[in-house]
Order: C-alpha cells, then structure tokens, then sequence
C-alpha cells in the first residue's frame, strides 16, 4: 500500500478555490483523496498551494491522483496566461505551465492535518471547513464534473485577476485584494480578451519580423514575449552606471533591464526593427553586438536602442511606463568614460542575457544529468506556445475537437503524418496560424454536431512539440527511458524561480517547465505501458512455444487493438474448412526412411531439412504429414502444424505504424508464423473493398493453385494475429509458402512465413506484399513503399 501526497501550487496565485476540497474515491480506484489549499504567506507571494493527499494500493490508483489533481491543477489555472501580477513579473510561465506537482512517500513523514510544508519551506496551516465530494472512480467524467463544479464555485471575485488585454479602468485601492491583485469576475467573454491578447502580440511579432538578417532578432522576440527583456527607468541606469557595475535587474512594474558596457571591436549588425511595448511605439535603429565568453561556453547580446529612454512613474498604486524622452540617437552606449556619459544620456539599451550558462552554480544544482543539461540548452526544451512558435497549418491533417477550459481554448488535433498516439490539445495560440482549419472544424462541427468528450486535465499539459521532444531525447534502443525527476528537484527549481540573475531565473523557468511535461509524460506513458502490458498478455494466451513482446518507443498511442487477436482461420458465412484428410503416409522411423511420404504422394518435393527448416525455393507447394499419418511430432515432415518456435515483438516503427520484429537470431529457412485472418470468397472480398469495410493491404489471395480461378482470399482486418503488422519490403526476409496439411483443399492452403536468410535479433521481419495479389490487383494500385531498400520499386501494390 503507498501512500501518496501531491503538493500542487500554482505560482501565478489566482485561481484556487479558498475552501478546501476533499475528493473521495472509493470503489476500483481504492483510495481516498483530499484536495486542500492553504493560503501561505511566503515572502514573495502569497502563493495558494493545493495539496492533494492520498492512500493507495495499486499503480492504477497511483495514475488515478495524479489524474485528479491534475485535472483540477488545470481547471485552476488554465487561464493565467493573459494576466499579470504586480511584483511578479518573475512569473512567465504560462497558463497550465504554472503547475507543479509533486508525489512522494507519505510513509516517511507524517504530518499533522492542518501542517504541511509548503513546497517554499513554510509551514501552512488552514483553517476553513472542507467541501466534500463523494466520486465514483468508474466515471472520471462525472468526478471531473464536480471537481469543475466546485472549482467554479469556488471561485469568487475576490480571488480573480483580471486579464491584461482587458480595457477596465484603472486599479483602485479598493479593488486590490490582500495581495494587491486587481479583481473581476471571470466570464466567457475573458475568451475574447485571450484572443485579443493573442492578435496584439502578432502585431508585435510582424513589426519585429522586418529585420530579416538579424538572427538574434527572435531571441529578442523570444525574451520579450516572454518578459525576459524589460526597460528599466533612466534613474535606474544612471544610478547602476555610477555604481560602477556592468549589469543592473531592478524589477519594476513588469519592466526592468540590463546594462552592459558595449565594446567597440565587437562585430555589430544594424537592422530597423519596430517595436512595440504595451502601448508605447518605438522605432528604434537597433544595434546588436555579440560577445562570446568560450569559457563559459555563453553569449550575450545587446541591443542598443538609440532615441528611447524609458521612464516609469507612479499612478494610482500602480507605475506606468511612459515614454517621455526622446533623444537624438547615437549607435552606441560606452559607459566607459566621461564622454559617454552624455551618450549615454542619449541611449537606453536592453542587453539580452546569455541563456544557458554552463558555470551558473544553480542550474548544476539543479539538473546534474548531462543528458538533461544538454536536452534544456541544445532542444530549448520546451518552447513556449506562442504565436512565433505556432504549428504551420500544413502540419495539420484535422481537428476534431475543442474544449475550453476556464476561458482557454484547446483543440485537439490529429497531425499529418503521426499516428493517433500523438493526438495533442493545443491552446489556441499555438494554432494561430490555422485558424482557416479551426473555421473548418467549426463547420463541419455545425453539420455533424461533433460531441464534446472529457478531456483529462493532464493531456493539456502535453503539446505534440512537448511530447515528441522528450520521446526524442530520451529514447534508446532498448526502450524510452525517461529521467526519474525527484520532488527536491521540482523543490529546487520553484523555490529559487525568482531568485539571482535574470538568466538563472529563466534557466530555472525553462527546467521548471521540463519537470513539469517528464511529470506528465510520465504519467502518459504509465497510463500506456499498462496498456500494452495487458493487451501483450491477452495475445500470448493465443500463442504456445513463443513469446510476444509489445513495444512502443514511438509515441504515445495504445495497443492496435484494431482486430480481433486470433490464432487460426476463422471462416466468413457458409464456408467450410475441412479438417479430414482423406489419406495419410506410412512411411517408417517418423518418416526417415520414406516409402511414399505425404510430399511424394502430392507429387512435390521434400520442404524441410533434418533441423525442419525450408529447403525448397518459394512458389513451390508443401505437403506436410496429417492425422491420418503413422508417424510422430517428431517427424521431419511436421512444422507448420507444430506452431512457430520464434520470439517476436510487435513495435512501434518508426515510418510505417506498428511493425514485427524479431525478438532471437532466426536461421535460414525457419519457420516464424502463419498468416491468419478470415477466409473470405473473391466475391465477398470484392464487396468489402468496395464498400471500405477491409482494406487490400490486410488481404492475401489463396491463388497458389491457380492464379486466375482462384475462389478465397485470407481478410485479416477483423480477425488475424500478429503476422497482420509485418510491413511490406522490397527486399523481404521473410518468404511466404503455400502449406496443406488436414485440410487438403487445394483452395485452401494454409500460408506460412519462412526466413529467406539469417535474421538477427531485433531486426524487422518482413514480406513482400506483392506475392499477396494478382497481377490484375497490382495494376490498379501505386503506394508508395517506404522501405528504403536498395531494390526499393518505389512503390507497393
Ligand atoms: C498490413 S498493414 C501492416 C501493419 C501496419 N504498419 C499497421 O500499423 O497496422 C499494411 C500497412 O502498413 C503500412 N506499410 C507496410 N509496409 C509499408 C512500406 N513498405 N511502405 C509504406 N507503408 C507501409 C501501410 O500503411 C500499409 O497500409
């Protein structure tokens, strides 16, 4: 039994309901859960933190609390992203990024009901009457109902910010909480402010997007976007300068800068960019400079931006940037000497600090995994969904749904050229530039009343860039091996956000947001491996002498349970397949010294060697010894009937969906299975391809008796085994035979898959699709063969 605390807070402050939730779930699931918030008075917030608490007895129930507290992690905060903060200009991460979540063993602390320590190191105490709300586990919908019920009712005015892009009138006093956080109610309508939000910062990036040479111009957009590049006041510079020092990080209301010395050897670029910051239009002659420091492996560049100084002044409670000098421009900032003081004068600049600083003593405190320090500084992790970074529209194949949760939208989008298993939600910005298939999915929605299903809260944590990058960075041969992130190191990162030196806060942001998406890949990915496990066990109930592994590496998509999982033929209808041989041999020492063995009798050459693998060459038909022979098992003449002795894994490939691999070394001529499916009449599979309900690449014609009169086919998209996923090759491994053994109809063969060759374990095993139809069949198709062989026609079918 394991005992479960999830200590959740959401460091934008706003959403969480004042009164604590206690979320029981009782029955599968078998444990209970308790939602709580506290309302801590750590020194830079005034943070909420929501700690969920549980006791559970299987994995199942462990993937169930993390799902609960996620949910309402999201529900909580989902909207945060348009607002922002006094004093907590720290805070980038963006909407459902503000969760933190963590899990560890209760065994080793007990805590008393009303004292948890926070995840700042402060201990929090509670003091409301918890709500109670009794879910039922088998329904996750109707408990996120509720969940979501509570939470909105929760949510009063007082504990709601209002979003930025909203034209209210200025903050007064009295409409600041204790936290000095600007309050309104929440409606509908905040969609349109994100939208707006959305469209504004297009402006920002178009305008920004003039300067085509200029690489560091989208690191600039970058950081601006994200807060990371602010304008401090003149006062604030003049007064770092005659400190003496090169750097200054005064925060001030969401604004602040860097200074540093400009060095005339340094090589210099010059672009016009305009900028435009809140409501204040720039249009500076923009310089950068980049200074590389190899020891530290960093750069940092700065943008001198001549005819600009910023000011801030305070009105009403709150300090506004006012763009009240202008002066007349020179490209330079040399603090350096009495000169350049009065240039100085003339210039305000913004110097965008090196990101990733190998030498930052938090950042290897922080991460000391080198894969992980390489994947944050090379991958820059995980981009945030802007409308920079916004999918291209032809990545696209469908939307299929959308959901909006507390005032952000998400759309679910299946993505060309990846299988269902990386389906992703996708906040509305990181569609901006689809909205043509948004309007598309709108219509068709309007025609086929698409229903809503539940989203699981985590899943809107996981964009389709989040999920392939992690699986990209932590996928090995032997499997996806995700780096195990500790609740000290989630500790670490949050605790020290606003901490030191911009770029270590940005450093710790970006590790934050990393820990966040392994967290909830993982739970993805345990939620899967269940998945496959049982469906792999399911399978080998079917099989006898080997073993069937089942892999995904790939992504994130669950077993194919696209077919019934069978281990013969089944036959279609009126369809009879006899099972009596009329005649059988006789020959003497299991068929080691033949009079007229099987084979002989039907005219055909001898099929296996003395270790029973296949010694004729493909085409040519076998005869195995029946029911009605005198001899053994053991008998040369017996494989295909004794079943495959070969180990294999169904895998997720990397270009063409679910494949088989070989899972040992297989000789030459061994036998590794047999093609099953359902038999069909040519007529039968006529009227199923025309009307879609099977597909030609899942049939196999029985035409080895006669290629033109030919009367079954094998279907195997309702009913097959694992031969189903062998992928087409130009150069195949494997071939195919036609094989009677009781059933001595000559329409009805049996099809078994022999090795062409040597195969090594852990190759894929492969056939070569057009032994499967007739000549006729091939001329009406032309896919294009992905198997990459030198003999590659280019085409399969
Ligand atoms: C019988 S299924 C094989 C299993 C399949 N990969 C899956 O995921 O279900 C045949 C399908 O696999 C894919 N496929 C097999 N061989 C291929 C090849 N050489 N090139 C491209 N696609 C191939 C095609 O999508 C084809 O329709």
């Amino acid at each position: 039994m394991q005992q479960l605390r999830a200590c959740v807070c959401d460091t934008s402050m706003s959403r969480l309901p004042t009164a604590p939730i206690l979320v029981k779930s009782e029955t599968e699931y078998n444990f209970e859960f308790q939602l709580l918030t506290w309302n801590t008075h750590v020194p830079y917030s005034g943070n909420r933190f929501l700690v969920g608490q549980a006791t559970t007895h299987t994995s199942k129930s462990r993937v169930k609390f993390l799902e609960i507290v996620t949910y309402c992690l999201v529900l909580t905060s989902s909207s945060l992203c348009t607002h922002s903060v006094k004093d907590h200009s720290y805070h980038s991460l963006k909407s459902v990024d503000n969760l933190y979540i963590m899990s560890d063993d209760l065994s080793k602390n007990s805590y008393e009901d009303d004292q948890v320590p926070s995840t700042s190191g402060v201990t929090t105490s509670h003091s409301s009457t918890p709500e109670i709300i009794n879910c039922s586990a088998n329904n996750l919908d109707i408990e996120n109902d509720k969940i979501t019920e509570v939470i909105r009712r929760s949510i009063t005015p007082s504990n709601i910010i209002e979003p930025s892009g909203s034209n209210k009138k200025n903050t007064s006093k009295s409409d600041l909480n204790s936290s000095g956080i600007k309050v309104v109610r929440c409606s509908e309508q905040s969609l349109d402010n994100v939208d707006a939000a959305i469209f504004n910062a297009e402006n920002v990036l178009k305008s920004i997007k003039k300067s085509p040479i200029n690489p560091k111009s989208s690191m600039l957009k970058d950081l601006y976007l994200s807060n990371a590049v602010k304008i401090v006041s003149k006062d604030d510079v003049i007064a770092s300068y005659n400190k003496g020092k090169n750097s200054i990080t005064k925060k001030t209301q969401n604004v602040s800068s860097r200074i540093i010395n400009n060095d005339n050897s340094s090589s210099r670029m010059e672009t016009d960019v305009d900028i435009d910051i809140g409501n204040m239009n720039i249009n500076p002659h923009i310089y950068t400079e980049e200074q590389s420091n190899d020891s530290l492996n960093s750069t940092s560049t700065t943008i001198a931006i001549p005819n600009l100084v910023v000011s801030t002044s305070k009105t009403n409670n709150r300090e506004e940037i006012n763009p009240e000098h202008s002066i007349p421009s020179t490209s330079n900032c040399d603090m350096s000497s009495d000169k350049s003081k009065s240039k100085f004068k003339d210039t305000a600049s913004i110097t965008i600090p090196s990101i990733f600083e190998i030498g930052d003593p938090s950042y290897s405190f922080i991460v000391s995994d080198s894969k992980i320090q390489d994947y944050i500084k090379n991958a820059k992790m995980i981009e945030p969904d802007n409308i920079e970074n916004a999918y291209d529209p032809t990545e696209i194949d469908e939307i299929i749904n959308h959901e909006i949760i507390f005032g952000t939208r998400y759309y679910l989008v299946k993505w060309k050229n990846w299988s269902k298993g990386f389906n992703t939600w996708e906040r509305i910005g990181a569609l901006y530039k689809s909205q043509n298939r948004i309007l598309q999915y709108v219509k068709k929605k309007k025609t086929d009343k698409i229903r809503h299903g539940k989203v699981n809260g985590i899943e809107l944590m996981m964009s389709r860039k989040i999920i392939s990058k992690l699986f990209d960075n932590f996928r090995t041969e032997t499997g996806l091996s995700l780096p195990a992130i500790l609740p000290e190191n989630i500790n670490g990162v949050f605790n020290d956000l606003d901490v030191g030196p911009i770029q270590s806060q940005l450093l710790r942001t970006q590790c934050f947001r990393y820990f966040l998406a392994s967290v909830s890949l993982g739970h993805f990915r345990q939620k899967q491996l269940i998945k496959l496990r049982q469906w792999e066990i399911d399978i080998n109930v079917m099989t006898q002498g080997y073993q069937i592994k089942v892999e995904n590496n790939m992504d994130l998509e669950g077993p194919p349970e696209l077919f019934a999982y069978v281990s013969d033929y089944v036959p279609h209808r009126n369809i009879i397949i006899p099972d009596d041989p009329p005649i059988g041999c006789t020959c003497k020492r299991n068929c080691q010294s033949p009079e007229e063995c099987c084979y002989e009798m039907s005219g055909c050459l001898k099929a296996y060697n003395k270790h029973k693998n296949i010694i004729v060459a493909p085409g040519n038909p076998i005869f195995e010894c029946n029911k009605k022979c005198r001899c053994t098992n053991s008998c040369t003449n017996r494989v295909v009937q004794l079943g495959s002795k070969v180990n294999i894994c169904i895998y997720k490939t990397r270009k063409y969906g679910w494949g088989v691999k070989s899972a040992q070394h297989i000789q030459k001529g061994q036998f590794v299975g047999k093609y099953i499916g359902e038999i069909i009449t040519v007529k039968e599979s006529e009227i199923r391809l025309n009307n879609g309900s099977s597909l030609l690449d899942n049939m196999w014609n029985l035409d080895f008796d006669d290629s033109q009169n030919y009367k079954y086919i094998i279907d195997g998209t309702h009913f097959a085994n694992f031969t189903y996923f062998i992928n087409h090759s130009c150069d195949a491994n494997l071939n195919v035979y036609a094989v009677w053994i009781n059933c001595l109809d000559r329409n009805l063969p049996e099809l078994a898959l022999f090795a062409s060759r040597d195969i090594s374990a852990g190759e894929q095993l492969t056939t070569d699709y057009f032994s499967r139809i007739s000549e006729d069949t091939l001329k009406k198709s032309g896919t294009k063969c992905q198997c990459d062989m030198k003999n590659c026609q280019g085409y399969y079918f």
